[in-house]
Order: C-alpha cells, then sequence, then structure tokens
C-alpha cells in the first residue's frame, strides 16, 4: 500500500473516513488507498454500503468524518460548486444505463461535453466519435437509446464516462441488468479502456462468477467496516 499522505500516487485517498446515510452510520472507520490506474472490484452484500461508499467518492454524499481525498479533491472541504470539476476527473456507469431516453446517442454525448464546458463543435464531434470508437458503437450514433441492447447501451454509457478522459471510473454494478456473456464483454471493455487510458477503476458488484473470470483486487464492505482482499481468498 502507498503511504497514505502521498497525493501523486493515490486516485483514492479515505483515512478513517465515515459514511452516513440519513442518521444511520453505513461504515466507519475506512482507510482505502487505490493507486492510479488500478482495477478493483467493490463487494459486499446488499445494503453493506458499496454504493453509499461510491457516493461520497462522487461527491454524492458527504463524507462526514476523517478525510479523504479523489483524484487530488479534498472530500472534507468539497462544497457543492466544486462538484461539477470533481465530476468533470471522473467517469460514472451505473446499473441503468442513465441514458437519456428523448435524444440520441450522440446528442447524449454532446450533452455531457456542454454541461462540462467544451465550446468547439468540431472538437466535441471528434471527440464523440473517438470514444464511441474505443467502445465499438460508432455506427450506432444516431440511435435512439430504447433502440439499442442493454449491452449496446452500456458501452454508450461507458463512452460517456470516458468523454473528459477521467483518471477514475466508478461503476455501480455496470452488468447487473446484462446476460452473463454481454457482462464478459462488458467487463473486457472496461479493463481494457482502463489500461489504454491509464485510469483507475472501481466496480461494485455481486457476479462473482465475473470475479472468478477475472481475478484481483477487491474492496469489501462487511459490517460497517471496509477491507482491500485478493479475489483469491474469496475461492479458497
Ligand atoms: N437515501 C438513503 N437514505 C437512508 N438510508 C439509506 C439511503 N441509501 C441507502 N441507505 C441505507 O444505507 C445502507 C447502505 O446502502 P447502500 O445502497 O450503500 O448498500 P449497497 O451495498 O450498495 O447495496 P446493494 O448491493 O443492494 O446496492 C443500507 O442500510 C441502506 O438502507
Amino acid at each position: 500500500m502507498p503511504h497514505r499522505n502521498d497525493p501523486g500516487i493515490d486516485i483514492i485517498d479515505l483515512s478513517n473516513a465515515k459514511i452516513v446515510q440519513k442518521n444511520f452510520t453505513v461504515l466507519n472507520d475506512v482507510d482505502l488507498h487505490i493507486k492510479k490506474g488500478k482495477f478493483c472490484y467493490l463487494i459486499g452484500k446488499t445494503g453493506s454500503g458499496k454504493s453509499s461508499l461510491l457516493k461520497v467518492l462522487y461527491g454524492q454524499l458527504p463524507l462526514q468524518g476523517g478525510s479523504g481525498q479523489v483524484a487530488g479533491f479534498d472530500l472534507k472541504k468539497l462544497k457543492q460548486s466544486d462538484v461539477p470539476n470533481l465530476r468533470r476527473k471522473l467517469g460514472i456507469v451505473f446499473q441503468d444505463f442513465q441514458l437519456l431516453p428523448d435524444r440520441n446517442i450522440e446528442k447524449n454525448l454532446l450533452f455531457v461535453l456542454q454541461a462540462t464546458g467544451w465550446k468547439d463543435k468540431h472538437k466535441m464531434e471528434a471527440r464523440i466519435d473517438e470514444v464511441l470508437s474505443s467502445v465499438g458503437m460508432k455506427t450506432k450514433k444516431h440511435k435512439m437509446p430504447h433502440q439499442l441492447s442493454g449491452g449496446e447501451q452500456q458501452r454508450a454509457a461507458i463512452a460517456r464516462a470516458l468523454l473528459n478522459h477521467p483518471e477514475l471510473i466508478l461503476a455501480d454494478e455496470p452488468t447487473g441488468n446484462l446476460d452473463p456473456e454481454t457482462s464478459n464483454d462488458i467487463m473486457t471493455l472496461l479493463k481494457n479502456l482502463a489500461e489504454e487510458n491509464h485510469c483507475a477503476v472501481v466496480m461494485a458488484t455481486h457476479d462473482y462468477h465475473m470475479i472468478q473470470n477475472y481475478p484481483g483486487e477487491a474492496i469489501r464492505c462487511e459490517n460497517g467496516q471496509v477491507s482491500v482482499l485478493d479475489t483469491a481468498e474469496l475461492f479458497e
């Protein structure tokens, strides 16, 4: 584990952190230090706090105790007005894709670029083509979300997450709505993209088949605590 105070190495750096939903402490004494470029799972039973932890990391839920940094942002000092800047450094992928249903894929991506300050029309078009190519969806950019399969919608959502060259992708059960074969495709895609883009990924999942197929490191939420383990330990 890198030293906890070295901001150059860690993309996520939580020390003694407390994660609270309403008045209920979900996770306590969280020490989590994830290096830049690292791929890791986020596991734990339903209600164990995976989504709450991710929400703290993307600025949706305030950090209530201890200290925390994500992509160089101090979570304790994070103001509402800083959240868009933090989100620019992150890519967020959800189980239900969360594409805007009333516009095609190209316009879904354009919406994000415009909302994050891009102005040049040609640069926006080029970036959209680039990320859609990287997920194999360039020919589908004029399709509406409902005209695509679940796997294709998730590919588009991953392309959207890549638009601003994120240093970290936070994925909350990205394969939860997909069949096993499509889940494997999405998993391979995420792993390859993370490597190519030197981007860290934290991916919440309940899918132990996938973890077995793609072993690695996992952050486990259990009994209000967080620990880090090698996924091989889960199958001993
Ligand atoms: N908006 C909320 N208000 C109050 N309590 C909440 C809220 N969201 C989650 N909780 C509670 O916080 C705890 C952790 O929930 P969380 O969604 O983080 O778990 P999870 O591990 O992501 O679960 P799952 O695997 O089912 O998605 C649960 O006890 C849950 O009931």
